[in-house]
């Protein structure tokens, strides 16, 4: 597997606390990755971990084949979550600038995306909503080139037709230039709407990834009388559980028939699936990285 990212035991400590540890995780070339999980989950660490920002306490991180640092920086395209650009420079300046630091700028690139975006080069960046600093930031990043394109939180601060636009840009770019992307994002539906393959991070480990189609191929709900989850087959991982009384509700994952006639089998939606990861608590067996590919 061509891999664009590539974690092993990767792990970033601040102070006695870790903001990301034990993450293994392999992200294949040309996809478009949904980095999701909740608030303090460790997001931002991994994504600046693979930037370069940060180094790590523990473990590797390789990026483009190549230990994560400075040497990769001409290859990947970064926004970060606060989409900094300089408030006192023009759009102009910035792109000048991009010229000037990136060996595979195209410029003509960066003009035409600014044109239909209706914004005028002379404006100082400070000047900007939050939305068009966001779309700046994201023509900096197509614009060098880069083979991966790594987006913190990118449509945060934008309104949902704006998100949309936003989204739509990338996808364009995407089929394009033939780049990677990966992305973290809070909403399920972005990630839906633009993103085949889905890594879910909570209290800083992966609890699963893998394509979209094939996680929502491979996980189901059960609702049945009440049952005991232990009874189930060992080829049916329990992601989550509820009971009542009488009802037992269950999310598992398996890639073998669900025979038993007790059950009523229904599909899950994206949103659904991320939720049943993210309510998981962290406990040693939830702990193994499940990664799942076809
Ligand atoms: N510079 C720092 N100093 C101390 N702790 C930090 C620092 N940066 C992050 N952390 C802690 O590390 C953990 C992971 O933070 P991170 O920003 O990576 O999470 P995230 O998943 O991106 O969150 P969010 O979705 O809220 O942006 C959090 O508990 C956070 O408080």
């Amino acid at each position: 597997m061509n891999t664009v990212l590539q974690a092993h035991g990767l792990g970033k400590k601040y102070g006695r606390r870790w903001a990301l540890s034990d993450c293994t995780l392999e992200v294949p070339a040309g996809r478009v990755v949904g980095l999701v999980g909740p608030n303090g989950a460790g997001k931002s660490t991994l994504l600046n971990l693979a930037v370069g920002l940060l180094t790590p306490t523990s473990g590797t991180i390789e990026v483009l084949g190549s230990p994560a640092g400075t040497s990769q920086r001409a290859k990947i395209g970064f926004v970060a979550q606060d989409t900094p650009t300089y408030s006192r420079l023009s759009i102009a300046d910035h792109l000048r600038l991009g010229a000037g630091l990136n060996p595979n700028w195209d410029d003509s690139l960066a003009q035409a995306r600014i044109q239909r975006l209706g914004l005028n080069p002379k404006q100082r960046a400070g000047r900007l909503s939050g939305g068009q600093r966001a779309q700046l930031a994201l023509t900096l990043g197509i614009s060098k080139r880069p083979e991966l394109l790594i987006l913190d939180e990118p449509v945060a601060a934008l309104d949902p037709l704006a998100r949309r636009e936003f989204l739509q840009d990338l996808m364009e770019a995407v089929a394009e230039q033939e780049l990677s992307v990966v992305l973290s994002s809070h909403l399920v539906s972005d990630v839906e709407r633009s993103c085949d393959y889905l890594v879910v991070l909570v209290d800083s480990r992966v609890q699963i990834s893998g394509e979209i189609e094939t996680l929502l191929a491979t996980h189901y709900r059960l609702s049945g009388p009440r049952r005991d989850e232990k009874t189930l087959p060992a080829a049916q991982h329990v992601i989550s559980a509820s009971h009542t009384d009488r009802q037992s509700t269950l999310v598992i994952r398996t890639d073998q028939p669900i025979l038993d006639p007790a059950w009523t089998v229904s599909q899950l939606s994206l949103e659904d699936l991320v939720l049943a990861y993210m309510g998981r608590a962290v406990t040693p067996e939830s702990r193994p990285v499940l990664e799942v590919q076809r």
